[in-house]
């Protein structure tokens, strides 16, 4: 007890053997998803055998277990890589995502798919709607709204002339950076950064670099490229993208709201069981008569469903229609649910469910 080292080896030891029992543990784990895949069927596609219902069951029972020291979002994204793997044994999923690579896309298909998927970096957000629609890709990840800014009309446009379903949704705290060849803010002469981006720094942005001229680019991974050929440019971007650019980081945390949080959707082709916390994504029409919103929400209170999200587009169907994105708590199968959009099918021009989904996790 007087060698100061005994008590350091002892606990390596500890965790070198707790570190066995893991590895040992997620061998067997693996083991068991491999036979449930066979179960499923033999020679499918790794598409037959995800259950993102299951697996959103699996990180709940994960996060209800956790009792610290590890944040639920670092045992879920433990726990989310663990499953990546497992399910990645046959042949990995195929995630399409608005590219180049070092995106906040590309960060929200780690967060839901893990690691071990493959991701199809695409040039934007309607080729990622075409590739999943034309099966080159299994599933899609696109940005549909963002905490300080709403939503991202390009997305929701999508689905008014596609036929893709949502299959999940996923938060992404968007945490931005400055990012240049140099790493010296006083080099600083042009910006690049995606619009939005340039929107959610505003105020650091005055407060810092006051005559710095700043360009709109496609993508804050376009705008770090940009970054790599002179000196006195500087990208904002996420960190990620800073790293896959080998650029030096000016400032971090240069976004003006500090819960700063871009929601994405997985899009695809099919709709999937509950999961027991889900969401409902609705495409309503409506023609332009009195009372046709309130024909649209009343079955909404009437069978007690909450509302989550209301947002009006116009329907592309004729002048001055317009298209409702509801989101409401609950699934499909839900039989309140089911009443309800029976109701609002007997007065509105159209209605479609875009998607039952599990709620995203931490
Ligand atoms: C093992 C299964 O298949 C896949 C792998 C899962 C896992 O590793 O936990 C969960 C759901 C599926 O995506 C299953 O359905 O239980």
């Amino acid at each position: 007890m007087n060698d100061p080292k005994t008590p350091l080896s002892e606990m390596r030891e500890r965790i070198d053997s707790i570190d066995r029992q893991i590895q040992q543990l997620i061998s067997e784990r693996a083991n068991h998803a491999r036979t449930v895949a066979k179960v499923k069927g033999e020679g499918l596609s790794a598409i037959d055998y995800y259950r993102p219902e299951r697996e959103a069951h699996v990180l709940r029972m994960v996060v209800d277990r956790n009792q610290g020291p590890l944040s639920d979002a670092e045992m879920v994204r433990l726990f989310r890589e663990i499953m990546s793997s497992c399910l990645a044994q046959e042949d990995p999923l195929k995630i399409g995502f608005l590219g180049p690579e070092g995106t906040f896309s590309e960060q929200a298909v780690r967060k839901h798919f893990g690691h071990a998927a493959y991701g199809l970096p695409l040039g934007s957000i309607e080729e990622v709607f075409q590739e999943v629609a034309a099966g080159h890709a299994d599933f899609g990840v696109v940005p549909v709204e963002n905490s300080g800014q709403g939503m991202i009309q390009v997305t929701l446009d999508m689905f008014l002339t596609s036929d893709a379903t949502i299959c999940g949704e996923i938060e992404l705290r968007v945490h931005q950076c400055l990012h240049s060849r140099s790493g010296r803010l006083e080099d600083v002469r042009r910006i690049y950064a995606h619009a939005q981006s340039l929107q959610q720094c505003k105020t650091w942005l005055r407060i810092n670099l006051p005559e710095v001229e700043c360009i709109a680019v496609s993508s804050n991974a376009e705008a770090a490229r940009l970054a790599l050929h002179a000196d006195d440019v500087a990208a904002i971007a996420g960190e990620s993208a800073g790293k896959v650019y080998r650029l030096k980081t000016v400032a971090q945390g240069i976004e003006d709201r500090a819960d700063n949080t871009t929601r994405f959707l997985v899009i695809g082709r099919t709709l999937f069981p509950p999961s027991g916390n889900d969401r409902t994504s609705l495409l309503v029409t409506v023609n332009d008569k009195p009372g046709a919103l309130y024909d649209v929400l009343s079955p909404f209170a009437k069978h007690g469903i909450s509302l989550n999200r209301i947002e009006s587009r116009p329907a592309h169907t004729g002048k001055w229609q317009y298209a409702f994105f509801i989101d409401v708590s609950g699934h499909i199968d839900d039989d309140a649910l089911q009443a309800a959009v029976h109701d609002i099918g007997e007065s509105a021009a159209s209605i479609r469910v875009l998607g039952s989904y599990p709620v995203a996790l931490p």
